[in-house]
């Protein structure tokens, strides 16, 4: 079974990044004391684009944008201003922020959860990266990661059910 998503009002629409799902991110190092609230996925990684550059101002600015396409715009905006080894790390970070989505947000990690082994796909008509782009032959990285997301939920749970012996 595949179970396509785009748009947050349609069905499965709590998978998108733009879903109004807000997450605590803890500190990534020791310098950092407080976890960070971003009120998307979206914010979040649009933000990391900039994170250990002299661009760091324009994460502020996405923290604080009021909508998620208004985060992206901001994110969108300097390419050239991305940390050169974004590309390296963007599906990692992508990772984590979804992670700590679904793992603290349970009525979607429900709905995820129930789609059992489906095939995610971002159907996305113009991303052929984290989508699968208009003619459907993208790489989808989104719905994989929303796939290892749905994965690792299940072998945590599992390993919570499991009794101790005795
Ligand atoms: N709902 C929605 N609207 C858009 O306009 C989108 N582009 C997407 N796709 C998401 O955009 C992010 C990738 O952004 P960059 O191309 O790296 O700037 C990622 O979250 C896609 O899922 N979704």
């Amino acid at each position: 079974m595949r179970i396509y998503f785009y748009k947050v009002n349609a069905p499965y629409g709590c998978f998108s990044n733009f879903s109004p799902h807000s997450i605590q991110m803890p500190p990534k190092t020791a310098n950092e004391s407080v976890s960070k609230h971003w009120a998307t996925v979206e914010h979040y990684y649009q933000a990391h684009k900039f994170c250990g550059t002299k661009f760091e101002y324009l994460m502020t600015q996405i923290q604080a944008a009021p909508t998620p396409e208004q985060a992206a715009q901001i994110g969108r905006s300097c390419q050239e201003c991305y940390h050169p080894d974004w590309n390296l790390r963007k599906c990692e970070i992508m990772y984590r922020a979804i992670w700590q989505k679904f793992s603290s947000h349970l009525d979607i990690q429900q709905v995820l959860l129930a789609t059992l082994d489906a095939e995610i796909i971002e159907d996305s008509p113009v991303d052929y990266f984290w989508g699968c782009g208009t003619d459907r032959t993208g790489q989808n990285h989104l719905g994989q990661i929303l796939m290892r997301v749905r994965a690792d939920l299940q072998a945590r749970n599992a390993e919570r059910t499991v009794m101790p012996d005795g």
